[in-house]
Formats: C-alpha cells, sequence, structure tokens
C-alpha cells in the first residue's frame, strides 16, 4: 500500500490557544483513515492543514512526495481540484442549482463541455441514490441526500484523496449508515483515500484505520499499519 500523504510534528495555534501540539498522521492511498477525539482535540484543524486550506506553524505535510508549503497558491489551488475532495458536515451545495447541475459544476470548471459534464454527474448521482433527486435543490432534499449529492460532487472528479469534516454529523443513524455505505462502497470502487473526521463510533466503525487525538497530539493509530512507512515519514522530516 503505497504512502499519499505524511504529515510530520504539525503544531497551529489560533491566537494562545493550542490546536495541534505535534500531530504526526499518515494517509495510504485508498484507505478509509478515522480521525477521532473529543471536542476541541483538533481534528477539523488537522484535516485542514491536510488538505492545505490551513498552514500549520511548524511540521510538514508532503503529498505524493511534495510538501504542500513548498507549492504557490495557484499550484495549491489546482491540487485541490484535481487530487483532492472536500465535504463539510454541511454539504454545502450551490442552494440555486439542481443536484445534477451542482455535480457537474466541478467538472464545467475543469472545461468539460457541458452535455458530457451533465451526464458524468448523472451517473455519479447514480452511484450514490439520489438520482431521482437530480432536478431537486438542496432546499429540497433531505439531509442524508443532501450530502450524498456533496459526496458525489466531491468524488466527480475522481481525486485520489477525499477530506471529509463530519460528513454525517447532522445526520440520524438511518442517513448516517446510508451515507456511509455509499461512500465507503464507491470509494472502493475508484480506489480513493477518504480522511473522515468524526466523534462517533458509529462512522470510525466504518474505517480500515483509525487515529486519536488528544489535546492536539496522535494518541494512538488502530488497524493495520502497512509496512516501510517511516521512511515516508523521515522524507517529510528532511
Ligand atoms: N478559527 C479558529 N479561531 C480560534 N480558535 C480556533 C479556531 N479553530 C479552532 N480553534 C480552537 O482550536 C482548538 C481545536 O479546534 P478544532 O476545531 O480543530 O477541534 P475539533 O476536534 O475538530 O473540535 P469539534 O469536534 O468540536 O469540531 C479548539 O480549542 C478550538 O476552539
Amino acid at each position: 500500500m503505497s504512502t499519499l500523504l505524511v504529515a510530520e510534528g504539525l503544531t497551529k495555534s489560533y491566537g494562545r490557544t493550542p490546536a495541534l501540539r505535534g500531530a504526526d498522521v499518515e494517509v495510504h492511498a485508498g484507505e478509509i483513515l478515522a480521525v477521532t477525539g473529543a471536542s476541541g482535540s483538533g481534528k477539523s484543524t488537522l484535516l485542514h492543514c491536510l488538505a492545505g486550506i490551513v498552514h500549520p506553524d511548524a511540521g510538514a505535510v508532503a503529498y505524493e512526495g511534495t510538501r504542500l508549503a513548498g507549492l504557490d497558491e495557484e499550484r495549491l489551488s489546482e491540487l485541490r481540484r484535481t487530487d483532492f475532495g472536500i465535504v463539510f458536515q454541511f454539504g454545502q451545495l450551490i442552494p440555486e442549482l439542481s443536484a445534477l447541475d451542482n455535480v457537474a459544476l466541478p467538472l464545467l470548471l475543469a472545461g468539460r463541455p457541458r452535455a458530457a459534464a451533465r451526464a458524468e454527474a448523472d451517473a455519479w448521482l447514480e452511484r450514490f441514490g439520489v438520482r431521482g433527486q437530480r432536478e431537486l435543490r438542496a432546499g429540497e432534499m433531505s439531509g442524508g441526500q443532501a450530502q450524498r449529492v456533496a459526496l458525489a460532487r466531491a468524488l466527480v472528479t475522481e481525486p485520489k484523496i477525499v477530506f471529509a469534516d463530519e460528513p454525517t454529523g447532522a445526520l440520524d443513524s438511518l442517513a448516517t449508515e446510508q451515507v456511509l455505505a455509499s461512500l465507503v462502497h464507491t470509494t472502493r470502487e475508484t480506489h480513493t483515500a477518504v480522511v473522515l473526521v468524526t466523534h462517533e463510533a458509529q462512522v470510525a466503525a466504518y474505517a480500515d484505520r483509525e487515529v486519536r487525538l488528544q489535546d492536539g497530539v496522535v494518541q494512538d493509530a488502530f488497524g493495520a499499519m502497512p509496512s516501510g512507512s517511516s521512511s515516508a515519514a523521515s522524507e517529510v522530516a528532511r
């Protein structure tokens, strides 16, 4: 299993509040990694650092061997458009657009002709079991349907890694199961890695591996650790 993303020694404070205090984590290609921990333990900050949205005060994040800190903003946004997908607790669909147009949008922005973008978006809605809702806007769907549309939108560009921050945090347990089942099924098919921030054991149970944060530091890692990972970590340290 190859290493996709390596973060080492991440520290980040907001004013005097420390959010991360030397967090290390690796993400391997195709795996589902849960990041768990109590409220305020630094989960969202870690996710944002991994996705290059927040710059750590110290430490480094490397994606496929390239340090994010060494990239200019243009290259970083390109990476976020092509290789990364991002989903938040509230999917943040564009309320004026239908489900179909929300999912087609990243493809249109990437220059795909409209008909092709809509056809691909349609297939992704089907994968997530929400093709029947294709003409609906966010306000006309259930929370679980809207999150499945948001996941389809995050995956339509076929990123290598999806960052999901409490993607089921606002859903009841049945909708949570449906959203996670479709996320797991789809990302297994496409071999997409998922970093899943959650404070719920029900959600973490879907992951291949779990890292637990406490006060901004990774406490434990559960699940299989592939061999050869330490060499990748030491590369970032250089
Ligand atoms: N933009 C910000 N400005 C100031 N403080 C912040 C900011 N973002 C996070 N913090 C603080 O940093 C610490 C870690 O926050 P973070 O959101 O990363 O934790 P979390 O584990 O994701 O929490 P939760 O589960 O409640 O979302 C907390 O003390 C939080 O109050």
